[in-house]
Formats: structure tokens, sequence, C-alpha cells
């Protein structure tokens, strides 16, 4: 279940990661004509390599119920002809899981132990599918941590790049919420608590995501007791972590390698409802960015509704420089045809503690330099004492009615006027001259 608009890509021809598939490229060309991929035992010497199957002990085939397997198969039979005869050597493909931008994601078996895989083609020379094809690939190949998803292997030619990947079966976050009976806001804790490891160990790394939200937020496996990951590091990038950086406007139009929080990525890029406000006024950002994400996604999963949602997209970055999101519910919700439930059932805001509103304003911070680090979101009290304690409210019915109406509206969605009528001003306010320009 997607919340918001397509995403707002790299820019383009940035320097940094985009060199990395050319060279790549460049050197599969000049060493080998045959288009052999190139191998290698171990993981961070380059990326023009295989880096051999990891050990990660996948999800069981018990656990694998989540994915639609009748016309994905049918699906998966098609794209087989485009896979490489040296993966489909080496990988039975079993069914199609999804496509994005650049890359089609098919559920694979390995042929020789039969564990069950993902893997991610990549169209390297298809319009930016280089930049992000490489940025995807420099991050999946430092990381290794129990809630970010884990590179296994690559194949790469010169046209595309395979990327072997653990396989999520549990789905994404929202659909569990909404396919659970019951959601209370330890639930909510949990899943937040595994986003922020992950989270927390990729800013420790120096990487930013700037793509987080619910979609990339997946379940490894059905079960309740599944570890969530953090997945899709397209827009990821080296850098916004470490030391500050002594003058935060030295940096060029491309973002920067550093090594905590300096401010010292400029490409705007992401998914324009999660989008920071710094990120909106081009001003140098961090990887406060990310968390500011996880403020937004922190937000949806104990209401079902967007903070900041509108069909403009100058009003709605409008909103979100001005920090204007309520806790007061969802115009937007109110205003649908079929309201199934009274609007007091519509609001779980009510029923949300003060904590977590705490927690999600502390994300929420306009002031990027005052935005809860990983570190600290994960030792906040809303954290800490739910996921201790034994929260029984139920939020589930209003939050999976919210996210429903979400998605059955998505084609004709709330007028604008309801929307900016909706939301009172929560956070800084007048800064709301900055955009739209
Ligand atoms: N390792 C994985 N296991 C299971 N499903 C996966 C895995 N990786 C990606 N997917 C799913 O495959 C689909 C396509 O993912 P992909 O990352 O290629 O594109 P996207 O993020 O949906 O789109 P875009 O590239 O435009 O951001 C999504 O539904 C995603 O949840």
């Amino acid at each position: 279940m997607g919340c918001g608009n397509s995403k707002v890509p790299l820019e383009a021809s940035k320097k940094g990661y985009v060199g990395v598939v050319q060279s790549l490229v460049a050197f599969s060309k000049a060493h080998d004509d045959s288009d052999e991929p190139k191998k290698c035992s171990e993981k961070g010497r380059g990326p023009w390599f295989s880096t051999g199957v990891k050990s990660r002990e996948p999800a069981s085939s018990s656990q694998q119920p989540i994915l639609r397997d009748g016309r994905q198969q049918d699906k998966a039979v098609k794209y087989k002809d485009k896979f490489d005869p040296r993966v489909t050597a080496r990988y039975d493909i079993k069914a199609l899981i999804g496509r994005g931008s650049f890359s089609r994601v098919v559920r694979v078996e390995h042929r020789a132990t039969r564990q069950p895989f993902a893997i991610k083609m990549m169209e390297v020379e298809a319009p930016g599918g280089r930049e992000v094809c490489a940025s995807e690939l420099a991050v999946l190949q430092r990381v290794s941590h129990a809630n970010v998803i884990q590179l296994m292997e690559v194949f790469q030619f010169p046209q595309r790049v395979y990327m072997v990947l653990e396989l999520a079966t549990g789905g994404e976050l929202l659909d569990r919420v909404v396919s659970r009976g019951h959601f209370t806001e330890r639930d909510a804790t949990q899943a937040l608590r595994m986003a922020l490891a992950g989270v927390g160990y990729l800013h420790n790394l120096g990487i930013t995501h700037r793509d987080l939200k619910p979609e990339n937020l997946l379940y490894y496996h059905p079960g309740a007791d599944s570890r969530l990951l953090v997945t899709d590091f397209g827009l990821a990038t080296f850098g916004g972590t470490g030391p500050e950086l002594p003058d935060r406007n030295t940096s060029d139009e491309g973002d920067r390698t550093s090594v905590g929080r300096s401010w010292s990525l400029r490409t705007t890029c992401g998914t324009p409802e999660y989008l920071a406000p710094e990120v909106l006024l081009r001003r140098p950002y961090s990887c406060a960015v990310d968390m500011w994400a996880l403020g937004v996604i922190a937000y949806i999963v104990l209401s079902g509704s967007m903070p900041f949602e509108d069909d403009s997209r100058t009003r709605l970055y409008r909103s979100i420089l001005r920090g204007k999101y309520s806790f007061h519910g969802d115009q937007c919700n109110l205003g649908t045809s079929e309201p199934s439930l009274p609007p007091s059932e519509r609001q779980p805001w009510p029923s949300v503690s003060n904590l977590a509103k705490d927690f999600i304003q502390r994300l929420l911070a306009s002031d990027s330099a005052a935005r809860l680090t990983a570190d600290q979101a994960t030792r906040h009290s809303w954290v800490v004492t739910m996921a201790a304690g034994s929260s029984t409210r139920n939020l589930h019915r209003s939050i999976s009615q919210n996210l429903r109406q979400r998605a059955s509206r998505s084609s004709s969605r709330c007028p604008s006027s309801n929307a900016s009528s909706c939301h009172a001003s929560s956070t800084e306010p007048g800064k709301a001259d900055v955009c739209g320009k």
C-alpha cells in the first residue's frame, strides 16, 4: 500500500556515483568482450564483480505466501527471456514481484541450494538508470544489518545489472498494519524501532537513504516476529553524516562524500510528501532528512493519514515548509463520500498518547539541527516505554479505514480547498514565503 506521489528523481549528471557504473561498463568492455560477469568472493572491493552468495538465513518456503503467484508467474516466464542466461543458469526465475522505474524484481530460487531470493534487474542504459543503479550498488555492497536488505550477489553486464537480494515476503509496512485485526502504539513502536535500527546503522556508515517511506520498509516474512527491512537505495548517497563541515556552503553542485550530521548534500530528490523542508529550500542538508521522513512515516502508521498532502505540489511544499500539520484528523478523509465510520472513529489522534505526538513533533522539527537523530529517537520515552509496556488501545479500525480510503481515492483525491483548510500550524511557521518559487 503506497502513500505518496511519484518520487522526485536524482538530478542528472551529478558527480559521485554516476561514474561507478560507467567505469564498470568500460571495464567490462575493455576486459571482456564476451560480457562475462566479474566475480569476486569478497564484498567491498569495488562494484564490478559478483560478490558470491552470502549466507544470511533465507525465509523458509512456508514464509512465502504473500507473493501473489498466478499472474506474476506468467509474467516471470515473459521476463525470463530478458534475463542473461548466466543468471538463469544459477537461478530459476519463479515469479514477478514488481517493477520499479528502472527495475524489475523477480522471485528466484538458487538452483543448487533451492533457497529463495529476489533478483532486481536494473536497466543501466535507461536515462537515469546508471545513477540509480550505481547509488544502490555502492550502498548495498557496504551494508550488512538485520534491518537492511542484504545483497547476496551481483551480476554486472554493460546493459543490465542483476542484484541478488534477500527475499522479503512479509509485505510492506502499511499492508501489514491493515491486514492485522489489531494495532496498538506498541505495535507502532516495534516497527519504528526496527526502522530506526536500520537507519541508524546507515547513518553511522555515512549513508543517507533519501527515500524513506512505508513502501520501502518491507517485512522479511509474514510472521509476527519478522524483521523489518529498509530497502530501495536508488537515491541513497554517501554523505550527510559525520562531523559538520566547516563551511556549509562549500559544496559544489553534486553530493560530497564525507564521514553525525554534516550539511554536505544538495541534490533535490525523494518522494514529495516525505521531503524535509531543507531539501525544498535547496539548502545543503544532512542525514536528518531521513529522520524527517521517519516522522512522516510515524504519523502515517499511527493515523492512516498523511501529515502533509495536497494535489498541488506547490501547496504541498508550502505546508511542509510551514510545518503545517495537525493531530486533529485529516480533512481529506472526512470529506470522502463513503464514510463507513463516524468521524469520531476515523480520528485516531484523540486515542494516541501525548508521548507519541511528542515523538512525531521532534522528528517533524523544521529546524533540522533540532531534529532527533536515529539514536535519540530510539531512546525517546515513547519508544522506550511503549516497547516495555503493553498498550492495549486498538487503533486498528480508524487507521486501516483511513488507509483504505486513501487507496480508494487515489484517482480522485480530495479537493484542495478541503486540504488547505484542514491543517493547523503546529511547528515553526513563517517559512512559507520561500516555497512555490
Ligand atoms: N528484496 C526484495 N524482496 C521482495 N520484494 C522486493 C524486494 N526488493 C524489491 N521488492 C519489491 O519489488 C517491487 C519493485 O521494487 P523496486 O525497488 O525495483 O522499485 P520501486 O522502489 O517500487 O520503484 P522505484 O524504482 O520507482 O522507486 C516493489 O514492490 C518492492 O517492494
